[in-house]
């Protein structure tokens, strides 16, 4: 029924459940995982091999709520990404975050059994090599997915509140808001750029295996009072008649999958 998301973050429809429905969820290269931090290879393959990305500082951008968060779609034309892990050029398609009911869990991906409280994910696609997003997320190489970690600081992030400023238009599933402002990408992005990398999947179904993972060891800082505005988001449609205080997006984070014998590569201490 309408009320029920086929697959979402309750008991009822979380990740233990998703592989019923979506097959692709019990792969052997599935994401997020445990990053163990004394498993990465530091192997000279990425040794000044930069992550590289330029964002238009200026664009126009849609918020949407997905039932399963916030989502801002932005028009990736003059968006590059490019280096470390990568071999050829991807394009910015979207930008979200995971997050949980508490600050000591929410992040997706983990270091060493440690959870932030949050995590922003910027998906890029290979327009070199295919011709749209939908094509490239059923390839190997087809998505490129910055994960940067989120942890509560006293100070508001002044970009990500550009953002969240927009979310009390969007509380319920399927709304969205057309707003175009100068985000600087760049202080989304934490100062340092070393990061780990391997070979992962989308963290929500479908799951398809098809993202190369860049997660920057260097967390960004959020306020407490902009991560309750995540929480406020509801996973269900205006139409939906239903208490207050039900249908909140309080938590929606996949817990980590084992990395198997896939490669966790580094770049920088
Ligand atoms: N967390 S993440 O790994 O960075 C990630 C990346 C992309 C996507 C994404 O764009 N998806 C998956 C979920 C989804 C749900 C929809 O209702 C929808 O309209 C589109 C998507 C897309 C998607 C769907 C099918 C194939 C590829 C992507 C989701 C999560
Ligand atoms: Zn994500």
């Amino acid at each position: 029924n309408t009320m029920s998301l086929d697959w979402g973050y309750t008991d009822d429809n979380g990740p233990s459940t998703w592989a019923e429905k979506y097959p692709l969820a019990a792969g052997a290269r599935q994401s997020p995982v445990d990053i163990d931090t004394s498993k990465a290879t530091s192997d000279n393959s990425l040794v000044d091999r930069e992550i590289d990305w330029s964002y238009p500082s200026n664009c126009s951008y849609r918020i949407v709520n997905t039932g399963y968060g916030w989502r801002v779609d932005t028009y990736g034309d003059d968006t590059a990404l490019s280096g470390g892990p990568l071999s050829e050029v991807y394009k910015l398609e979207q930008f979200h975050c995971h997050w949980g009911a508490t600050n000591d869990e929410g992040s997706e991906h983990t270091v060493d059994g440690k959870s932030y409280a949050a995590e922003l994910h910027l998906v890029h696609w290979n327009s070199e090599k295919y011709s749209s997003f939908k094509e490239a997320a059923s390839q190997p190489d087809g998505l490129a997915v910055l994960g940067v970690f989120m942890e509560i600081g006293n100070a508001d992030n002044a970009e990500l509140e550009k953002i969240i400023s927009l979310i009390p238009k969007i509380i319920h599933k399927g709304q969205d808001s057309q707003a175009s402002f100068d985000l600087d990408f760049g202080s989304l992005l934490p100062e340092s750029k070393h990061y780990w990398t391997y070979l992962g999947s989308l963290t929500t179904p479908p799951c398809n295996e098809c993202v190369i993972w860049t997660v920057f060891k260097e967390p960004i800082t959020i306020s407490e009072r902009q991560l309750e505005v995540f929480r406020s988001l509801k996973s269900v449609g205006e139409e939906d008649a239903i208490e207050p205080e039900e249908g909140k997006l309080v938590k929606n984070y996949r817990p980590p999958l084992p990395l198997g014998n896939r490669v966790l590569r580094e770049c920088g201490p």
